[in-house]
């Protein structure tokens, strides 16, 4: 994707004014509550209509204040599951559904209805009204309604955190679809949990601006910047290949850049495959020594590359082969005396890992028509 956004909006007392260029395939979208996320993203897909400025996907321009360029939403080869987005009241499911596929022109179609409904579980919704949807609901529909056009960019409103369960199933088909589809991603979120899971990078908004574009990693290590955007909740994403599935204690067992991991138990990952584990960085628990007799399973040993201040307390950066961060109060920051260079240990519980979605080769192969 190459996307060039260079606009200005005034919308009530707030002011957004972007000048954003992206060369990557996937994007993330950063910012607190109030930055400005929707109201890019709405711009993007032609729900919002800048004041002026320019918009270009892929060399195509699609708005152009000089020039009175304004292409509309449906003529954009962009997808879009917004927050707010006004559709017509009545419109049922289907309804909805068929216009846009039929809207599509036929050598584009790349995926299946029939498919993408059963696998999105909307199929007892078909003849319902939009507005009788609940949200979850309304943001798998929206996101069937996306997908249908054969989008050449999604953009999507962190929809994965209105869908409960069914973030799990929805996670692996966005990532099928960035691999099998080379379809480009724009995630936006005020949190950095989904973004990473779909993009290494992402762009940083704050009231109103894009203060910063990088790679993820590396925003973490900017302790102003984590400030600025008030970022409290960080994930450690690490991969880990299955070594070992433990059925008689309960866990299984993982190998990340040669450290022996206790997680909870899924008999069903083949052993020898990778997976991804998360944990938040708050959950981890630093000590300077081993702890013996004590129930927590994961000590891994480590030497603190970075403290970075944070609003109510230090995010500790440890070097253990790769790096994990440790969300921990300033108090005990100051109790343990910690320093750069210092060596601790990251105490982790089994249960406090997640099991992040990864793609099965196979799960998705009948939603891809490959007629074209
Ligand atoms: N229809 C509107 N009229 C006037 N101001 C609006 C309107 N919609 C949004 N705003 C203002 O624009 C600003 C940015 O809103 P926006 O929804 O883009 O933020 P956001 O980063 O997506 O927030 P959140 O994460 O809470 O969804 C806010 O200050 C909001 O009050």
């Amino acid at each position: 994707m190459r996307l060039e956004m260079k606009v200005t909006l005034r919308r009530g007392n707030f002011d957004l004014t972007t000048d954003l260029s992206v060369q990557d395939e996937n994007m993330g979208l950063l910012g607190r509550s109030g930055a400005g996320k929707s109201t890019v993203l709405g711009l993007l897909a032609g729900t919002l209509l800048p004041e002026s400025g320019r918009i270009a996907l892929d060399g195509k321009l699609l708005f152009d204040s000089g020039k009175g360029i304004m292409v509309p939403r449906e003529q954009r080869p962009i997808g879009a599951v917004l927050q707010y987005d006004q559709l017509p009241a009545e419109e049922t499911v289907q309804d909805g559904l068929f216009a846009v596929y039929e809207r599509t022109p036929k050598q584009r179609r790349n995926l299946k209805p029939a498919s993408l409904i059963e696998f999105l579980d909307i199929g007892a919704l078909l003849k319902q009204p939009m507005r009788h949807l609940s949200t979850g609901e309304r943001q798998r529909v929206l996101l069937a309604k996306a997908l249908l056009k054969s989008p050449k960019l999604l953009l999507l409103d962190d929809p994965l955190a209105t869908m409960g369960h069914f973030a799990h199933a929805v996670t692996p088909l966005l990532k099928r679809l960035q691999t099998e589809l080379a379809l480009p991603l724009f995630y936006a979120s005020h949190t950095l949990g989904n973004i990473s899971e779909f993009s290494a990078k992402a762009a940083v908004l704050a009231e109103g601006r894009i203060i910063r574009v990088g790679l993820i990693n590396d925003l973490l290590q900017d302790a102003d910047l984590l400030q600025k955007i008030g970022l409290s909740q960080i994930d450690n994403r690490i991969p880990a290949l299955v070594t070992q599935h433990d059925l008689a204690d309960g866990c299984t067992l993982a190998q990340s850049y040669g450290i022996g991991l206790v997680l909870p138990l899924r008999p069903e990952l083949p052993l020898g495959s990778w997976v991804t584990i998360s944990i938040p960085a708050n959950e981890i628990a630093l000590s300077r020594h081993y702890i013996p007799g004590i129930s927590i399973q994961n000590q891994i040993n480590g030497e603190i590359c970075a403290l970075i201040r944070r609003d109510n307390g230090v995010l500790v950066q440890i070097d253990c082969g790769t790096v994990w961060l440790a969300g921990i109060t300033l108090k005990a920051c100051r109790d343990m005396d910690l320093k750069e260079g210092d060596r601790v240990y990251c105490l982790a519980k089994t249960q406090s890992f997640s099991y992040r979605s990864n793609a099965e080769p196979s799960t998705f192969n009948q939603l891809f028509d490959k007629s074209q």
